[in-house]
């Protein structure tokens, strides 16, 4: 009897299931409709770049998540529109997006995360190939690491943004789980570990305690860490659950990072002009004479008009010996009056300057 009357609750709940999908989906198609007539607009502005609006998607995001009543929690409401605009977008005008691959990285997960399912992602085999891929316009955008907050700074991101014409569109912010992976053979019979050198040092004090004397082998990527382990029967690898399942191997140890909160921070490159949407970064990188207090002298500006720097770096200019530039990530829009005076400033003062991006800040 209970059952029956379980039956038809359940029956009940599911048939005003269905009438909310149904209009859900008459929704999901005007508003797929509404995108199909921003993108004639657009191309009747003669717009011919990309349709992606970086800070439109932004605003739209931390629209819904503000007015959110719940019981679904902002991130994931968020994560549904971005999926959403993603869709729309496809059928504005596909966007491709190239990333430091093989399948089952990080940076996939990261380009996935930030241009939803609807974007065509392809896999390139290096960081110096993301920059080659997007500036011969191959790609739209590129998607690469830039820093871990365990293990800092990814140098070679650096250097090519140094380097290549191309600007930072925009930031992806993610949590990083690293997974012992094998194709069947246990930690205790393991002779060699395959690894990324930057998981490595994530992972330092796991290894030291758990793994001591197995050979460490480093590999160029996370997802090449796993192809690796399934083709050594005496082989792990250090790798992503997304990479585990992909390569059929079985996750021994999850969420074996040193630092519960290890993050990476990628960037979107490409040649896009972002706009301001009120909360946003700046990236530039400059160098100042080799005098002392000169780099303190070469800030002044930011400190003075209340402009948070949220990044310093150093690197070799790779010109001339003990030369060196700083990358640097500020607080707000690069045409914020204040930021642009500071900037000006900063220009002027500094012996190289180059602005290399300013946009959204990651809202997700
Ligand atoms: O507003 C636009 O410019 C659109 O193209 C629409 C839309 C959306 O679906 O809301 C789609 C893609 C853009 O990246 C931003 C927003």
């Amino acid at each position: 009897m209970a059952n029956k009357e379980e039956a038809k609750g359940l029956a009940a709940l599911r048939r005003q299931i269905d009438q909310l999908d149904d209009q859900l989906l008459e929704l999901l198609n005007r508003r797929a409709t509404l995108a199909m007539e921003v993108a004639q607009v657009k191309q009747a502005a003669g717009e011919n770049g990309t349709f992606w609006r970086p800070e439109r998607e932004a605003e739209v995001l931390q629209r819904v998540m503000a007015r959110n009543p719940g019981p679904l929690d902002s991130e994931t409401v968020a994560w549904l529109f971005r999926e959403l605009m993603s869709a729309c977008l496809a059928l504005e005008r596909p966007l491709t997006v190239a990333y430091l691959g093989p399948a089952g990285t990080f940076t996939q997960m990261a380009a996935t995360k930030h241009f939803g399912q609807g974007a065509r992602l392809t896999p390139v085999s290096s960081i110096p190939e993301v920059f080659r891929t997007v500036q011969a316009g191959q790609a739209d955008f590129g998607v690469v690491p830039v820093e871990n907050s365990t293990e800092g700074s990814v140098n070679l991101t650096l250097d090519h943004l140094l380097d290549y014409p191309l600007k930072v569109c925009g930031e992806v912010q993610l949590r990083v789980v690293h997974n012992l992976v094998s194709a069947g053979v246990p930690l205790a019979d393991m002779q060699r570990i395959y690894v990324h050198y930057q998981t490595r040092a994530q992972c330092r004090h796991w290894l030291a305690e758990h793994a001591p004397r197995v050979q460490l082998v480093e590999v160029a990527s996370n997802a090449e860490a796993a192809l690796r382990a399934r083709e050594d029967a005496a082989g792990g690898a250090i790798s992503t659950a997304a990479a585990a399942e992909l390569y059929g191997l079985r996750i021994l140890a999850a969420g074996i990072e040193d630092d519960a909160e290890n993050t990476t921070r990628f960037l979107v490159i490409g040649d896009l002009d972002v706009q301001p949407t009120g909360r946003d970064k700046t990236s530039l990188v400059l160098s100042s004479h080799n005098r002392p207090g000169s780099l303190h002298e070469l800030l002044r500006p930011l400190a003075a008009a209340g402009i948070s720097m949220t990044r310093i770096e150093s690197r070799p200019a790779r010109r001339g010996l003990w030369q060196y530039v700083f990358f640097l990530d500020l607080e707000g829009h690069a045409k914020d009056p204040a930021v642009a005076a500071a900037l000006a400033e900063l220009q002027e003062k500094a012996t190289f300057y180059k602005l290399l991006g300013t946009y959204p800040k990651a809202v997700i």
